[in-house]
């Protein structure tokens, strides 16, 4: 479905020391920079007016940066805005004022605002794909709320972007709606379409994207493969509290990733879950610490997950 430049060198999207200044001196982002790749599923993650929906804004150019750049598929925003913005589906939260067009009548006019021809067979696949081929003919008032969401991205596909932005696309759903917008999303990402999604759920995040990004208060702190993100919160953390502390981790326990914690009176062992294996790892730490002579009075352990990574992120800002 996805039209246009198939050059896989250039990147998708590519935002340069992006800063954007609001009118009353309030500044919404701060020299941020991202590379999207052509294909992927990017999750912009963050909280409440952290700046998601004024970086998506910028770069589809509906507000102006302040300084900084964007390209999309290596047209400037600015200097060539028509070719970047073509390129570019925008799907916003809600339908407004159309409840009494049809379905047909309202994604082929969204594809006559970008001055394209009409092009029937393409709104036909469209709206075969988002599955809403059978309500073509009904008016959006007579849709469910499922359906309504997926007129808004078939509307924002109207036009063949090689990019989607889905602007907080299940906030406020039901979850079985939720994992049907899930599973539209990738039908488009399989068809070549490049997704780039805001949204408040970790969840959301973790189920669909190939990279994450996360931003705070207009700076973008962490961007990051999911991959590598899930291998670091394979990571599971044990705490031994002992019956006497220790000044120093004694020598012979220097085999494993320790640290003391407590003041002496806990050692933390971090390991990974997926590297278990018989003779090293716990079963060998509490081998060595018996042979060292140190009693364990209690132990706990805890898995780190993606919200942990999110909410230590997001405190630091406090
Ligand atoms: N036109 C504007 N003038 C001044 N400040 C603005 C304007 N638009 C947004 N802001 C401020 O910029 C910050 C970022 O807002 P933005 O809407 O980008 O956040 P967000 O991450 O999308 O939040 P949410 O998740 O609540 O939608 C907020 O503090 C907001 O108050």
């Amino acid at each position: 479905m996805a039209a246009g430049n198939t050059d896989t060198g250039t990147p998708m999207i590519q935002v340069e020391s992006l800063s954007k200044t609001y009118r009353d001196g309030f500044q919404a982002l701060k020299q941020v920079e991202l590379t999207i790749r052509r294909g992927e599923i990017f999750a912009l993650l963050g909280p409440n007016g952290a700046g998601k929906t004024t970086l998506i804004s910028v770069i589809c150019g509906l507000v102006n940066a302040t300084s900084g750049s964007v390209k999309v598929d290596g047209f400037d925003n600015q200097t060539e805005y028509r070719q970047a913005r073509e390129r570019i589906g925008l799907v916003p939260q809600e339908l407004t004022n159309e409840a009494f067009t049809t379905v047909w009548d309202t994604v082929s006019f969204s594809r006559g605002l970008f001055g394209k021809p009409k092009d029937p067979r393409h709104i036909e696949n469209v709206l075969r794909a988002l599955t809403l081929w059978d309500k073509r003919d009904n008016r959006l008032l007579e849709l469910s709320g499922g359906m309504k969401r997926r007129v808004l991205i078939a509307k924002a596909l109207s036009h063949n972007p090689q990019v989607l932005f889905l602007d907080e696309p299940t906030a406020g759903v039901d979850v079985e709606l939720r994992r049907e917008m899930w599973e539209v999303v990738r039908g488009l990402r399989d068809q070549g379409v490049t997704i780039i999604l805001t949204t408040h759920y970790i969840e959301e995040a973790e189920e669909m994207a190939d990279r994450i990004g996360v931003i705070r208060r207009g700076e973008l702190v962490l961007v990051e493969d999911k991959a590598t993100l899930m291998q670091q919160l394979g990571r599971k953390e044990l705490t031994l509290h002992l019956s006497a502390p220790l000044e120093a981790i004694p020598a012979a326990l220097s085999g494993h990733e320790l640290s003391l914690a407590e003041e002496g009176h806990a050692l933390v062992y971090t390991y990974d879950v997926a590297h278990q294996q018989e003779g090293s790892g716990i079963a060998g730490l509490l081998a060595d610490l018996e042979a060292t002579g140190i009693r364990v009075k209690d132990l706990h352990t805890r898995q780190s997950s993606l919200e942990d990574i999110f909410v230590d992120l997001v405190r630091e800002s406090a």
